[in-house]
C-alpha cells in the first residue's frame, strides 16, 4: 500500500533528522519576522559588497526539535543543487535553556586535515553562520524541545 510506503520513507528520513519545519513567507511577515529579514538583507547586502558573494535569493523557516530528535552529521547540499551558500541557525530557545537540554549544534572545523569538533550550544538569540557545502555538522539528541529558525543564503 501508499501508505506503508510512505510511512517506510519517513521512518528512514527521521533516523536522520527528526526535527519539524515551517517555511517562512518574507512577503507576510509579521513584525519580529520583518525585523530578522531586514537585518539579513543588510548581512546580504554588506557581503555581496565586501566578499562579491553574489547572494541573490535566500529561504528561511522555524524548526522545532522534539525531545529525542536529532540531526544526524551532514553538509547543507543537495546532490543536485549547490546554490546554498551560507546556512544561518537562530536559536529560539528560552531564556532559561541549560546544557542538559542537549541538542549541542557540533560543526566539523578541519584544521590542516586534522579533524576538529567545534561544540554550538543553542542559547537563546545565538546565530551561527556557516559555509554551507564546507563545514558537515550535526545535531545531537536534544532532551527539551528545541526552537529555531534555519536558512540559507543562495546564488542564482
Ligand atoms: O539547528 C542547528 O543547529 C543546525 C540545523 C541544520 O544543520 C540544518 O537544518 O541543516
Ligand atoms: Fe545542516
Amino acid at each position: 500500500m501508499i501508505s506503508d510506503l510512505l510511512e517506510q520513507q519517513y521512518s528512514i528520513v527521521k533516523t536522520i533528522r527528526g526535527d519539524q519545519i515551517f517555511w517562512i513567507d518574507e512577503a507576510k511577515a509579521n513584525t519580529s519576522e520583518q525585523l530578522f529579514f531586514t537585518k539579513v538583507n543588510d548581512l546580504i547586502a554588506y557581503l555581496n559588497k565586501t566578499c562579491f558573494m553574489g547572494i541573490l535569493h535566500k529561504e528561511f523557516h522555524y524548526v522545532i526539535y522534539p525531545k529525542g530528535t536529532f540531526y544526524k552529521r551532514h553538509l547543507d547540499m543537495f546532490q543536485k543543487d549547490d546554490r546554498r551558500k551560507l546556512s544561518i541557525v537562530c536559536y529560539l530557545n528560552d531564556e532559561d535553556w541549560t546544557p542538559e537540554n542537549g541538542g549541542e549544534l557540533v560543526l566539523y572545523l578541519n584544521n590542516e586535515g586534522q579533524e576538529i569538533p567545534k561544540v554550538i550550544y543553542p542559547f537563546p538569540g545565538r546565530m551561527v553562520i556557516f559555509e554551507s557545502q564546507l563545514l558537515e555538522h550535526e545535531v545531537k539528541p536534544v532532551n527539551t524541545k528545541r526552537l529555531s529558525i534555519t536558512g540559507w543564503l543562495k546564488t542564482r
